[in-house]
């Protein structure tokens, strides 16, 4: 849209610069050259690829002329040999121009590629029956040739997509066969063609386009296409390499030396490696055990375990989830409150906590309770709102007990291990401080954190003990629900207590495992299967071990009337029904296991069961050995060791010694046994009272006045004891019970047990002494 260029006129020069005329403008001539003029301007590459463009245009025309000729020789080449069989005169000349024809294309196809190989389907023998003809017909053909050629290309350019030639071609099989393709022909042309540079192949779009493109975009064509070649080699390369790679040598032990932490590391990689493609990596003279037993070094000492905690790690998880787990327990979990329903609502403890710079969020779709806190300005601990008891720090994971134990409204519910006190007290909040809720404890400076917090909390339903859950059946039974979240080797919460990774031995887990037992033995007798509304029993710990998990639970399935509910939690890791060698009941796949790697909270395990009977099964084997337990052990006892058993059995002491309370008194009886046993009883159920039941009925020590009255009673107290379900307990326990009866501390009756003992032992050495003497 600008003004005209005119190149021949000239502006005329008025008087004035301002009066003067403005011309039109004036461009250099060259710029409107004509196209011939083009190479000129071109660059040595640009004229150079023109000429190529050029070139392969005729190159291309001259080969789909070629094509067509041959086309309309094959469809001579089959009228002919239609013919030949018929009309005489026809074949001739059909015959010859074919001949012709086919001769010519040969030749143009050989001058063409004079290099290349000749045409598959042409052998001497056919030319020698083409021969004759083509003299002949020689001229026919050539009339036709140019006819064809002057009709156009556009019919030409129309014969390879034709159908009907197409058909005619295949049809007749041996005129193919004989003469060869010639499709197959033009295309070994073709490929022979499109053998460019690479620089072509660099574009291997039409000359066109490329010739639209600017030279930087080709630029940028090229280079993306070169770094796709880079990217695919390296991936080559790489994969070869990986292939061929060395594999891991392992170490000799003079190798062990100086070792850092990262080296210790690149060998936990690489032995990874070789396990998990243990055929492939692996050394031929190295066990797969020795190369776990190097992991296994190597894990102590990069993550601090002891050799015994990482090994029960390793029947744990499978090695890619206990490199996760390790890596997972090297950081603290995030920071997480509860807040107490009590006083306040999570809405308004969140807005009360933002205004105090604190950033936080809801833990989770889970729980409606819990908090979790990112940062804050102020120490979490001392908040007004903490003080007021709004909320209370408490781990994620301990928020799944109490869930998983449903407490409702009004219910007698027991927290046989409670302090400090976070998962009782939310206990109360579910409540809604109704009912009535015991918060047990066995350590007395413990018990004191959940006086306080309780305090703290508002909670004002609870009764707080300081027993050892395991004797609470004695003291108090019929509970709805009890919570026993039982002391653990705390290996779940190594982020917490780091001291765990190296000090846990498998003394400490048998310890846990024997006392986790009995309590969960005291929580399911101290439940009530009659209950209305619950009769359930939650066990956790924060520990992973299943020793002290699925073992404890299959443990109680087999010695009580319980089995095994859903948690009600909607996540966690199904329990263990397998581990290692051993099998749990499979009902075990309804307990839930918690992992930091998996939930990002501590580690840690629910049960849930739910009492079906009030009576414990006791095994006839059980009977008997526990009623040759008390009447061996509890009366008389053989000799405490072996070396004074030796010194007996010299002396010819064929009657076993009596020791302690019994020494030197005449053997009991049987009666008297059986009344000593029911005096044990009698005094141990005065101590068991049924929570909101009035005291059972304590009877006073039985006094044997005659034979009579004593056997009358034992008889008695034999069909009281099989219909008690406390017969077993009270057995066992009666020993224990003996001194406390007596009215002396259990220290002052055993240091006297033992003076007994030394005392007797003496006197056997001296009447020894005087034997041998006389
Ligand atoms: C894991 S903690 C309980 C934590 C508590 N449930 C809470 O959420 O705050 C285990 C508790 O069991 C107590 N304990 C250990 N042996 C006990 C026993 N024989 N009887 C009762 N409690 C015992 C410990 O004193 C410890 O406080």
């Amino acid at each position: 849209m600008g003004r005209k260029a005119e190149y021949t006129e000239k502006s005329k020069k008025g008087p004035g610069r301002k009066a003067r005329k403005q011309g039109p403008p004036s461009f250099p001539k060259k710029s409107f050259a004509p196209l011939e003029d083009v190479h000129k301007t071109l660059t040595h590459r640009q004229k150079q690829r023109l000429a190529k463009h050029l070139r392969k245009k005729t190159e291309l025309k001259e080969r789909q002329k070629l094509f067509k000729q041959k086309k309309k020789l094959n469809k001579k080449q089959q009228a002919y040999q239609s013919d030949s069989e018929g009309d005489e005169k026809t074949t001739l000349d059909n015959g010859h121009s074919m001949d012709q024809g086919k001769d010519e294309a040969i030749e143009a196809v050989v001058k063409q590629k004079p290099n290349k190989k000749k045409t598959k389907g042409y052998t001497d023998d056919n030319r020698d029956w083409l021969t004759p003809k083509q003299k002949k017909k020689r001229q026919a053909v050539k009339v036709d040739e140019e006819e064809k050629d002057e009709s156009g290309s556009e019919n030409g350019e129309s014969a390879p997509d034709d159908p009907v030639s197409d058909e005619n071609t295949c049809d007749d099989e041996n005129a193919v066969f004989k003469m060869g393709k010639l499709d197959d022909l033009s295309d070994e042309e073709d490929c022979d063609d499109f053998e460019e540079s690479d620089e072509e192949n660099d574009n291997p779009d039409d000359g066109d386009e490329r010739d639209d493109l600017l030279p930087i975009e080709r630029d940028c064509k090229k280079l993306k296409k070169r770094e796709a070649e880079q990217v695919k080699l390296a991936g080559e390369e790489l994969q070869m390499l990986v292939d061929q790679q060395d594999v891991f040598q392992f170490p000799e032990d003079s190798e062990e030396g100086d070792l850092t932490l990262q080296d210790v590391l690149q060998r936990i990689k690489d032995v990874n490696m070789v396990l998990s493609d243990f055929n492939k990596y692996r050394q031929p003279n190295r066990s797969r055990s020795e190369y776990m037993e190097l992991l296994k070094k190597d894990l102590c000492v990069y993550y601090s375990y002891n050799e015994f905690l990482m090994s029960k790690l390793m029947d744990i998880f499978p090695l890619s989830e206990l490199m996760e787990y390790l890596e997972a327990s090297e950081v603290a979990r995030p920071l997480t409150i509860r807040t107490n329903t009590l006083k306040t609502r999570r809405r308004d403890l969140a807005a009360a906590l933002i205004n105090r710079g604190v950033n936080l969020d809801p833990l989770g779709k889970w729980t409606k309770v819990g908090l979790v806190i990112y940062n804050s300005q102020i120490p979490l601990g001392a908040t007004p709102e903490y003080l007021a008891g709004h909320y209370i720090i408490q781990g994620a994971s301990s928020l799944l007990s109490v869930m998983a134990l449903a407490p409702q409204e009004g219910e007698r519910i027991l927290d046989m291990c409670s302090a400090p006190g976070g998962k009782g007290s939310h206990i109360a909040a579910v409540m809604k401080n109704t009912g009535a809720l015991f918060a047990n404890d066995a350590n007395k400076d413990r018990i004191k954190a959940v006086v306080a917090n309780f305090h703290r909390l508002g909670v004002v339903n609870s009764i707080i003990s300081c027993e050892d859950g395991c004797k609470f059946p004695q003291i108090m039974t019929g509970f709805d629900r009890i919570l026993l979240d039982a002391p653990c080797t705390g290996t779940g919460v190594v982020s917490k207590d780091p001291s765990v990774k190296s000090t846990k031995t498998a003394v400490d887990v048998q310890r846990c495992y024997n006392l986790q037992r009995k309590l969960l033995l005291s929580a399911i007798d101290c439940t009530d299967a009659k209950s209305s509304t619950g009769g359930y029993i939650v066990y956790s710990t924060c520990s992973i071990l299943p020793e002290e998990n699925e073992w404890v639970i299959d443990y109680a399935l087999k010695k009580r009337n319980v089995k095994l509910v859903p948690t009600g939690l909607d996540f966690g890791v199904e329990g263990f029904t397998k581990y290692r060698q051993y099998r749990f009941h499979p009902s075990l796949n309804l307990t839930r296991r918690y992992y930091p790697h998996a939930h990002n909270m501590d580690g840690f395990f629910v049960a849930k069961l739910k009492k079906f009977s009030n009576t414990i099964p006791v095994s006839q084997e059980e009977k008997k050995e526990e009623d040759e337990h008390l009447l061996d052990e509890d009366v008389t006892t053989t000799a405490p060791s072996a070396e004074h058993g030796e010194e007996l059995r010299n002396d010819n002491v064929k009657e076993p010694v009596k020791m302690g309370k019994r020494a030197g008194k005449p053997n009991l009886s049987e009666l008297e046994l059986e009344l000593k046993k029911k005096k044990l009883e009698t005094n141990k159920t005065k101590y068991v009272v049924k929570v909101f039941e009035k005291p059972t009925k304590t009877k006073k020590p039985l006094c044997a006045q005659n034979a009579d009255e004593t056997r009358h009673e034992v008889e008695r107290s034999q069909k009281r004891k099989e219909k008690s379900p406390l017969k077993s307990k009270v057995r066992i326990e009666a020993d224990e019970l003996v001194p406390l009866l007596e009215g002396k501390s259990i220290k002052k009756h055993n240091k006297l047990k033992k003076q007994q003992e030394c005392k007797q032992f003496e006197k056997l050495k001296f009447t020894k002494k005087n034997k041998s003497k006389a």
